[in-house]
């Protein structure tokens, strides 16, 4: 597990360019599977949990060509299905959440999909029930290892499509439903289905594949079964979570920053939160982010009646859960007080400890809610060695290091990697005095 070494304190400067989004690249590259066709994919980030995706499809059988750092073709004409019930399997399958959505679309195409229990952020319960009673619905049978944490479901016959309502519109879960019922027989409707950009995007490239998917972007998708799909190119979008993470280290570093290309119309309410925050961001060139120095702070605007300011997660088009921790760290040096409220995850917001030990001031309420008291930069936050719980966690602890008086260490840096893209070296870019140890 490596660790980073930061001397913070130094406001940083200049232009970054964010990488395609990894929660898009896992659905991207699960879709693959759908078709015997080449498919090309531009814009993968270059990230431990999209490597680790790509490996396990290449173990499958799946002809993989890289083309350069973030372009690979993808070709799965010979999938070994015998795969599926190797040791091998059951470790790489459960190291990362992502390769939950490969059910989805073996079931379709091969009438059956195994998995381990997958990995992912540790960040609290992480149920599977809305992909299994999806795929339940489309015909197929369940069963489940309980020993080995191990599921599985069957349909020899092919998937035949129904109307569902799922329980929670889960990401992940509608993603793999939707590849399951493109290749089911007759019509699907799924309400309450996720409908943030990253599945957009996957249904458009379904779409682009040869599946008539109707509804994109509402809760309510309509799917009409095809015979089979054929090959694509397809670009991820820029990583709205990478894209937030980088307007609070602007912020809280009072460092002046241009982010490019970052997908305007797909940040949602995200600018609008920081703006709450009394972030400054410009959006310039069209389709560019400005964030100037903070020289003189940011002050959290309350609600209209005067009370605290919430900032909370919801299923899009409300905030991405993803972001919380980024707020969190960064309301540590605002002018006033804000609660953040993590509704969806119960063990995502511990970090804070490490926070309160570098001088910040806030107290967590309970699993889910901490009360910021920002410090309107007249303490400066002080240097510790912490270890990085989960990915954002992470990198909002490497935010907090970059603007800490003195040198801190980050422990267990694999959990930034999972997540962000050579991010040291592209903090040093910027100015920043980070070092990779080991
Ligand atoms: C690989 C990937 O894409 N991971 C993302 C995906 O995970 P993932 O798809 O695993 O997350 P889900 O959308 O299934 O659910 C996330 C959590 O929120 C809860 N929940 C969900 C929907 C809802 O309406 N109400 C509710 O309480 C779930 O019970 C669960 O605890 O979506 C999450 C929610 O945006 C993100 O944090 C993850 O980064
Ligand atoms: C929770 C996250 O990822 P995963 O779902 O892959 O654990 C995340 O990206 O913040």
């Amino acid at each position: 597990m490596g660790t980073f070494k930061i001397e913070g304190g130094h406001p940083l400067n200049g232009i970054v360019q964010p990488q395609g989004a990894k929660n898009e690249a896992l659905q991207i590259l699960c879709a693959v599977l759908l078709t015997d066709q080449k498919i090309t994919i531009s814009n993968i980030p270059d990230i431990i949990d999209v490597n680790k995706l790509i490996t396990l499809l290449e173990n499958l059988g799946v002809s993989v060509e890289k083309i350069d750092r973030n372009t690979y073709s993808f070709q799965a004409d010979q999938v070994n299905m015998a795969y599926l019930e190797s040791d091998k399997f059951r470790e790489e399958g459960k190291s990362l959440r992502g390769s939950i959505m490969i059910v989805g679309p073996l079931l379709a195409r091969f009438g059956k999909g195994y998995i381990p229990k997958p990995g992912g952020d540790k960040i609290g319960r992480r149920r599977l029930d809305t992909h299994f009673e999806g795929f339940i619905n489309l015909g197929a049978t369940f069963r489940y290892n309980r020993e080995e944490y191990f599921y599985g479901v069957e349909a020899p016959n092919g998937l035949t499509g129904t109307y569902m309502l799922l329980d929670e519109a889960s990401v992940t879960g509608t993603a793999n439903i939707v590849m399951a019922a493109v290749l089911a027989k007759g019509t699907t409707t799924i309400y309450n289905a996720a409908c943030e950009p990253y599945l957009q995007q996957l249904c458009k490239m379904l779409n682009a594949m040869g599946a008539k998917i109707t509804g994109v972007g509402s809760n309510l998708l309509t799917i009409e079964g095809v015979e089979c799909l054929g090959g694509c190119t397809h670009q991820i979008l820029p990583d709205m979570i990478e894209i937030g993470s980088w307007i609070g280290l602007a912020a809280m570093t009072r460092s002046e920053v241009t982010i490019k290309n970052v997908s305007w119309e797909n940040l949602g309410v995200i600018p609008t939160a920081f703006r709450k925050l009394g972030i400054t961001i410009e959006k310039v060139n069209e389709d560019d982010i400005f964030i100037p120095a903070h020289t003189n702070g940011y002050e959290i605007k309350g609600d209209i009646d005067g009370s605290i300011l919430t900032i909370s997660d919801a299923p899009w088009p409300g905030l991405t859960p993803d972001l919380l921790s980024i707020f969190l760290v960064v309301a540590a040096q605002a002018r006033g007080e804000v609660l953040i409220h993590q509704k969806m995850f119960e063990s995502r917001l511990f970090f804070v400890d490490k926070l309160i030990d570098m001088g910040a001031k806030i107290i967590l309420c309970d699993p889910h809610r901490a009360v910021i008291i920002g410090h309107d930069f007249k303490s400066q936050l002080k240097a510790t060695k912490m270890s990085s719980p989960d990915i954002r966690a992470g990198i909002s602890l490497l935010i907090a290091a970059l603007s800490a008086k003195g040198t801190s260490v980050i422990q267990n840096i694999d959990q930034i990697d999972r997540g962000y893209e050579n991010i040291d070296e592209r903090l040093r870019a910027l100015g920043a005095k980070i070092e990779r140890l080991d």
